[in-house]
């Protein structure tokens, strides 16, 4: 073993290797399609309770939705998305 090695098997061997393939090129894929589908499904805004890009102003408010109780930001924000 080279000095300085840490015993780990080589990146440039790993990733030459037709068994890192076999396996890699499933799951590159699926991991990126799982990611895609979980934003553009929506499913990240319910998971995460972010506001969706139409929700964040809302027509008859007539000044700008600052969260100002640090502590309370997350049921400040769950309120004004209840509001229709
Ligand atoms: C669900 C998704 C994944 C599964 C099930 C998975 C599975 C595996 C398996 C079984 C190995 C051992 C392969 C071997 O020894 O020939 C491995 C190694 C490795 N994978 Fe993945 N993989 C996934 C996603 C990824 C992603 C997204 C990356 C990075 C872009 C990645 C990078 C690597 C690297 C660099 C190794 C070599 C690690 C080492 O031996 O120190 N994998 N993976």
């Amino acid at each position: 073993m080279a000095a300085g090695s840490t015993g780990e098997r080589p990146f440039f061997e790993i990733i030459t290797s037709i068994r890192y393939w076999v396996i890699h090129a499933v799951t590159l894929p699926a991991i990126f399609l799982a990611g895609f589908l979980f934003v553009s499904t929506g499913l990240a805004y319910d998971a995460f309770g972010t506001p969706r890009p139409d929700a964040y102003f809302q027509a008859q408010e007539t000044k700008a939705p600052v969260v100002s109780q640090r502590y309370e930001g997350k049921s400040s924000l769950d309120l004004r998305l209840q509001e229709p």
